[in-house]
């Protein structure tokens, strides 16, 4: 057996104010988090974006104690996993590769190349796949490994997605029920699934599996739940002037609230670890809608983080990669045709003379936002809620 290695793949997040604003350009700088007609444009729109929602978006981070907790959470989650693998008698080195903030995704496949690593799992942690979060990552990778020939000499397994893997479900199961258990009567109790949401031209122009993976993974919970309460899936963190996935958090939230349920149990969905959306944006500003709305219990079942249960399976699914390696990165491909991942390669991108109009005109409306933002800070960027 070589030198084995798993990468850990995740969003990342500002650890300061001070990142918040060059965390945001990266993040929008990603073609797979917004679309733009045009690759040259897509650097300016960043800056113009990143630049404007960096004073809101510190509010919020100021909120949860000036920074996001992932890198450290992810860190921990990674020394158990090591920690799981050791026990099963596996020597494995963990690489952490954030996609938009430190550790970034080129730092670890560099440590990965010079560690020597000659089998490696690859394990996104979002337990469903979107276009805008794994989707991003694999393209990035895939880059990566075009363009080095070392890296093609390494035997990789990619876990594509994962939110049917029975410990995790397990996982998630324990943790409502534990929050359920709580409540004074725990089956009146009405368990609110608040999924990340993203834009519904993903889901229908360009065929990401997200919404039914997540269904069917909410499904799967409430089989293991057991339960007989009552449950709702709902989307929230919308950005910019788009349609979302429906219902939106805040609007399900306020029907529950007309309806009379008085214990509402929140439990965050896509993602494994607290971030800012479920500290800040749940933990304080849903609970303030749903107290205005009259519910009285808001509970929130915390994220799984380092939770024994999770960690296993997240060990137990890298013994399995390693033991049936087969290379993903082949299925991926099959993904892509499948799921165009990457929709935007369908226009022409280059320097066409219909391409060069558009982009100097688009440029200069870019321009006339910004100036309207700043003089006014009211300008077409508040209204398309992107700030
Ligand atoms: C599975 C989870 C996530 C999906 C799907 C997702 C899609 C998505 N996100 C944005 C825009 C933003 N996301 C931001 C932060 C952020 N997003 C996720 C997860 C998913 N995003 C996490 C875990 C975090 C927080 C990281 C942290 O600091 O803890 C932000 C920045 C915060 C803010 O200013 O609100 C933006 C912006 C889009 C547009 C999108 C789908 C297209
Ligand atoms: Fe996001
Ligand atoms: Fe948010």
């Amino acid at each position: 057996m070589g030198r084995t290695g798993v990468l850990l793949l995740n969003l990342g997040g500002p650890e300061q104010l001070e990142d918040v604003r060059p965390f945001l350009f990266n993040l929008f700088a990603d073609p797979e988090i917004i679309r733009l007609p045009s690759p040259w444009l897509q650097k300016p729109l960043a800056w113009l974006i990143s630049t404007s929602r960096a004073s809101k978006s510190q509010e919020n981070y100021k909120e949860i104690g000036g920074g996001s907790p992932l890198r450290r959470i992810t860190e921990e989650q990674g020394e158990a996993l090591k920690a799981y693998l050791q026990k099963l008698g596996r020597d494995v080195k963990i690489y952490i590769g954030m996609r938009y903030w430190y550790p970034f995704t080129e730092e670890a496949v560099a440590q990965i190349k010079q560690d020597g690593i000659e089998e490696l799992v690859i394990l996104p942690l979002y337990p469903q796949f979107s276009i805008s979060t794994s989707g991003s990552s694999f393209r990035l990778l895939d880059k990566l490994w075009q363009d080095d020939p070392a890296l093609q000499k390494i035997d990789y397994t990619l876990i594509p997605s994962w939110y049917n893997s029975p410990g995790y479900v397990r996982a998630m199961a324990d943790l409502i029920t534990q929050e359920l258990d709580k409540l004074p009567d725990s089956n009146t109790g009405h368990i609110f699934f608040s999924a990340h949401g993203v834009p519904v031209s993903y889901v229908e122009e360009a065929g990401d599996p997200y919404q039914r993976e997540m269904e069917h993974c909410v499904d799967l919970i409430m089989q293991a739940v057991g339960r007989p309460n009552d449950f709702t899936l709902a989307y929230q963190s919308r950005v910019g002037p788009v349609e979302w996935l429906q219902p939106y958090t805040e609007d399900a939230i306020k029907g529950l609230a007309a309806k009379g349920i008085d214990d509402l149990v929140v439990v965050p969905i896509s993602f494994v670890s607290e971030h800012i959306e479920t500290l800040q944006e749940i933990d304080i500003e849903y609970r303030e809608i749903a107290e205005e709305a009259g519910i009285e219990g808001f509970h929130r079942v915390p994220a799984l983080n380092t939770y024994p249960v999770f960690i296993e399976d997240m060990g137990n699914m890298v013994v399995k990669a390693l033991e049936s390696p087969r290379k993903l990165f082949s299925d991926a491909a099959q993904l892509q045709k499948e799921v165009r991942i990457y929709p935007q390669d369908k226009s022409a991108w280059g320097l066409t003379p219909f391409a060069e109009v558009w982009n100097g005109r688009l440029a200069m409306v870019g321009f006339l936002a910004l100036l309207l933002e700043m003089v006014s800070g009211h300008g077409p960027l508040h209204i398309a809620g992107l700030m």
